[in-house]
């Protein structure tokens, strides 16, 4: 239905002089959801997102937030949405809870409301032992913590992430996952890029695949992994000389190509394929032909990336 979709993009289309940078892209994500857009450098991410976010005009299309529609209603449409970029609009000057009591202030909170929500805030954002403390002394994850607080200050309907972990550690990105999840837990909808994988995979229920302004593909990422291959099966034969023995042997149980990498035998399976592991270990061992590693290796977003993508070369 019309209004359980927080953002639609309709066939929305961008050309700058005579480089088309998006391409008659549309998708909807439904209120609640994270959506992830993902692509190569120069993709159009970045395009994109500025016309959902009411920065850059379409030539072609339409964009609606939460019913609103981005160019006719852009007043209406602002109001459902915040923004945390790579660049942050945090005064360096200032302590966090500062900052922050500044937005809430401008987001139209009273004094008293925007205290409260700052504490929220910090106590949600694991910055409460340090509200009060110069920004000089901030790591820069909690600097990017405190630029999503700043974006949550009016509690947004709508949520654009754009690289939200780019350039932190690993520890502050699953921080920042838990602080995304939350917010979705809580009503939000999100939309995010990121050019980690490995992101899209934990974070979204969603993911578009965007390349050369065009939509390549959207899904699931658990249905898009299985769309570009299977699963990737791989024995490590012990003696070299046995490798072409034990390479027929799984020929024959597979029925398909076994390739040969080093003293490693691969095969690629679709899910049917995982019941015939088991024929294969009896064989090989009834043979006399010593396993020493065998790995089951998933198909991953990376290979999806890899496979539909072309990016900029
Ligand atoms: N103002 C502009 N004028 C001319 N060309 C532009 C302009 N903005 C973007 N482009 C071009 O449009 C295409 C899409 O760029 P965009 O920045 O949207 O990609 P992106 O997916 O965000 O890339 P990245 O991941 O590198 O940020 C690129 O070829 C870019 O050079």
């Amino acid at each position: 239905m019309y209004d359980e979709n927080a953002i639609e993009v309709r066939n929305v289309q961008k050309k700058f002089a005579e480089k088309t940078a998006v391409q008659d892209i549309s998708f909807t994500v439904k209120k609640g959801e994270i959506f992830g857009l993902l692509g190569p450098n120069g993709a159009g991410k970045t395009t994109l997102l500025k016309m959902v976010t009411t920065l850059l005009h379409q030539d072609t299309g339409e964009i609606l937030l939460n019913g609103f529609n981005t160019v006719t209603e852009r007043r209406m449409a602002r109001q459902q949405f915040s923004v945390t970029g790579q660049t942050t609009a945090i005064d360096q000057d200032l302590s966090a809870r500062e900052n922050l009591l500044i937005f809430a202030r401008l987001n139209g909170l009273s004094r008293r409301v925007a205290q409260i929500r700052a504490a929220e805030l910090l106590t949600d954002f694991d910055l409460i032992n340090s509200a009060d403390q110069a920004l000089v002394t901030f790591s820069g994850g909690m600097r990017r913590r405190l630029d999503l607080a700043v974006s949550l200050i009016g509690s947004p309907s709508i949520l654009f992430l754009d690289e939200p972990t780019t350039g932190l550690d690993p520890r502050t990105r699953i921080q920042m996952w838990q602080a995304i999840q939350k917010l979705v837990a809580n009503g939000s909808t999100v939309l995010l890029t990121t050019q980690y994988l490995e992101e899209a995979d934990q974070l979204a229920d969603r993911i578009a695949l965007i390349d050369h302004g065009e939509m390549i593909v959207t899904g699931i990422p658990k249905e898009l992994k299985q769309k570009v291959g299977g699963t990737k099966l791989q024995f490590e034969v012990l003696d070299l000389q046995r490798l072409s023995q034990a390479r027929n042997i799984m020929e024959n149980i597979v029925k398909q190509h076994v390739s040969v990498d080093d003293q490693t035998l691969i095969v690629i399976f679709d899910s049917t394929g995982m019941q015939l592991v088991n024929s294969i270990l009896n064989q090989l061992q009834d043979s006399g032909i010593l396993i020493t590693n065998l790995r089951i290796v998933p198909p991953s977003l990376d290979d999806v990336f890899l496979k539909m993508t072309v990016g900029k070369n």
